[in-house]
């Protein structure tokens, strides 16, 4: 699968956002997107996935333009910069709602087995994060949309997440956005910089300094 989109044009307060993206996705390809606080990544990927409305955008999948917004294809997962899972939430019960298997997850992060029967609410940031992004990459979808995934959580658990987004990228198409620039140039086949409403391509540490990302 091909997913690409451009063309869009957002403005907050007459503020121009997002103006000049060109970016393509692909199945067997991770696509990570770097890019300083406030340059538009969440609402890249909030537009991608159809919970924000732009003036334009054309999104298209094997080259074909999508009417419907991603989400109502229910063929793509995204795990949101925000908390994603209602504090009430007992955490078996989302493992039910998302169809994944408890037990499995136990094998990967076995730390976490004591939680099997607690809420949400219980859990830290990074803890919560952890099992978001966990359920957001097993919820056998085929376009993945993943906004700041490492955001709260110990070294040794980005370690786990890195590996599995490159187990999953296999059959996936996924997009990842985060601050650990490093973690994403290294899992990602191809890197965008978000900068001044527009994407650029991105293949080496020397390119994000010359774009004064680094410095
Ligand atoms: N609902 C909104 N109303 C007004 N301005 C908004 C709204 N949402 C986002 N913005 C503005 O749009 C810009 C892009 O925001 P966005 O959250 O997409 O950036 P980001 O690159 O994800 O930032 P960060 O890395 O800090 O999470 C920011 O300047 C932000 O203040």
């Amino acid at each position: 699968m091909k997913l690409e989109i451009d063309n869009i044009e957002l403005s907050f307060n007459h503020k121009r956002i997002l103006y000049g993206i060109y970016l393509k996705a692909e199945t067997g390809k991770i696509t990570g997107i770097l890019g300083r606080n406030g340059c538009g990544k969440t609402s890249l990927l909030r537009i991608l996935f159809g919970s924000l409305s732009s003036k334009y955008s054309n999104v298209r999948i094997d080259g074909v333009y999508q009417k419907k917004k991603l989400y109502k294809t229910g063929e793509v997962a995204y795990l949101p910069q925000h908390q994603l899972l209602p504090t009430g939430l007992k955490i078996h019960a989302a493992f039910d709602y998302f169809n994944v298997e408890w037990h499995l997850f136990i094998t990967i992060f076995p730390s976490f087995e004591k939680y099997k029967k607690n809420r949400i609410s219980e859990l830290s940031s990074g803890e919560l994060r952890v099992i978001e992004t966990y359920l957001v990459l097993n919820s056998n979808k085929k376009i993945i949309l993943l906004d700041e995934p490492f955001s709260f959580i110990a070294p040794i658990y980005v370690e786990k997440i890195k590996q599995i987004i490159q187990r999953k990228k296999e059959h996936c198409t996924i997009i990842i956005t985060d601050h650990f620039y490093q973690e994403i140039m290294e899992i990602s086949d191809t890197i965008y910089l978000l900068k001044e409403g527009y994407c650029k391509p991105i293949s080496s540490k020397k390119d994000l300094k010359n774009e004064g990302y680094l410095s």
